[in-house]
């Protein structure tokens, strides 16, 4: 019987982080998995391509004639079109909620080919986030395996009349990458801080010892107002907390770094220097100040996961999530984005060792770090199967 030939469409930050360990297991094993970069993001993911040790086998240059969503997903089609006419795969891979993923599920499905979903399940049942909500359906609806992180989105994919032989509650395949990354950093800590950008250099010099709240905001729902008031809500903490300092990794997009900007340069200099700013951080770099910091302020979904396998309290800075399972085991609060609710949460983990040790979690509700083994235990079995209904 023919080996499959696995073909991973992904094409932005968070799918290559976690679809690298799937990556590493399927070649452990022997088989064969090919990668398409859809080049949804550019320059942040080559770095991790090299991270991760998992070169594209074709990487597609996207000619964006405009940010318009449906001219990406035709350029997409077009180009995970020609990536499936080349390559040839039995099985299609995808994680996740972007335009790269539904595009290769769709292809996927036009050619007959199966399609695993990596991280399926997740739903806020609202109209945000847009597009990744309907998205998530639509990937949902053409998948043959459903690879769900958590019981919660299994129920999720269940309710959608979903085949509960279908649904794989396998933990989410981040924990294994932010665990193997930990172990990198401890064995070879030189390789972190060679990959670390100056200025953050510096400021782990200037501020060894203090309290450390790691922030970061990106959402296209938080853009502009919202992400005024996270930074102006970290300047009146910095004000009052002489021994507290924050590092703010700055999504690519230039529009939000004005914004944080103009909010931080009102704050006297003492406690501006307290902040430090930085491009978008190798993931390396990231992991690290995870483990290094006392808790997170975030909007980041990848972020949530990771923190919550390091036992660090999270401050979600959204009304809503679809990632509910750690705010119910108390590993994280909503705080949305009013300035004085998320001063006084914040306030409340500094001033209240009590309350700060009741949102240090034990254990991740996101999985252990084995997802991708029991992933690709459940494709070795199945494909065999799937061979007599797709070939
Ligand atoms: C609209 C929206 O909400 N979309 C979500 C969002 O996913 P997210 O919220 O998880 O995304 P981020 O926070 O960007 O990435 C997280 C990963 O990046 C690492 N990281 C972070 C900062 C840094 O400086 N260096 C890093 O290495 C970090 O540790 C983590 O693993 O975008 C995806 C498609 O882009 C969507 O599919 C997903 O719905």
């Amino acid at each position: 019987m023919k080996n499959q030939v696995y073909l991973a469409c992904i094409g932005t930050r968070p799918e290559i982080i976690k679809m690298a360990p799937i990556y590493h297991e399927l070649k452990a094993r022997g088989d064969q998995i090919l990668l398409v970069h859809t080049g949804q993001h550019e320059a942040i993911a080559e770095a991790l391509y090299d991270f991760f040790d998992m070169p594209p086998d074709i990487n597609v240059v996207l000619k964006r004639k405009s940010t318009s969503l449906a001219h990406l997903t035709s350029a997409l089609l077009d180009a995970v079109d020609d990536a499936m006419q080349e390559l040839k795969p039995d099985v299609i891979l995808v994680q996740g909620d972007t335009t790269s993923a539904m595009v290769g599920s769709l292809i996927a499905y036009y050619y007959g080919k199966p399609v695993a979903h990596v991280e399926a399940g997740l739903r806020t049942h609202e109209h945000e986030p847009f597009p990744e909500e309907k998205n998530r359906e639509l990937i949902g609806r053409l998948a043959h395996w459903h690879f769900s992180p958590t019981k919660q989105a299994s129920n999720n994919l269940l309710q959608e009349g979903i085949d509960a032989s279908r649904i794989f509650d396998v933990g989410n395949t981040v924990i294994d990458a932010a665990l193997w990354t930990r172990q990198r950093i401890m064995q070879n800590n030189g390789e972190r801080s060679a990959a670390m950008p100056a200025n953050l250099q510096q400021f782990e010099l200037d501020f060894p010892d203090e309290r450390l709240i790691l922030v970061t905001a990106h959402r296209r729902e938080n853009w502009g107002q919202p992400i005024r008031n996270i930074a102006k809500a970290i300047g009146l903490v910095l004000s009052q907390h002489e021994d507290v300092v924050a590092v703010w990794p700055v999504h690519p997009n230039p529009a939000v770094r004005t914004d944080i900007e103009a909010e931080l340069k009102k704050l006297p200099l003492d406690v501006r220097q307290r902040i430090c700013l930085t491009e978008s951080l190798g993931y390396q770099t990231l992991i690290a100040l995870l483990m290094r910091c006392d808790f997170t302020l975030t909007d980041s979904g990848g972020i949530q996961e990771e923190a919550s396998a390091f036992g660090k309290p999270v401050l979600i800075a959204r009304t809503s999530t679809e990632r509910q399972e750690l705010v119910d085991n108390g590993g994280a609060l909503l705080v949305g984005t009013d300035v004085a609710n998320i001063v006084a949460h914040i306030d409340l983990l500094l001033e209240n060792q009590a309350h700060y040790d009741s949102m240090k979690l034990d254990k991740s509700p996101f999985g252990d770090g084995n997802s991708a083994q029991r992933i690709v235990d459940i494709l070795s079995n199945k494909t065999l199967l799937q061979e007599q209904a797709y070939v």
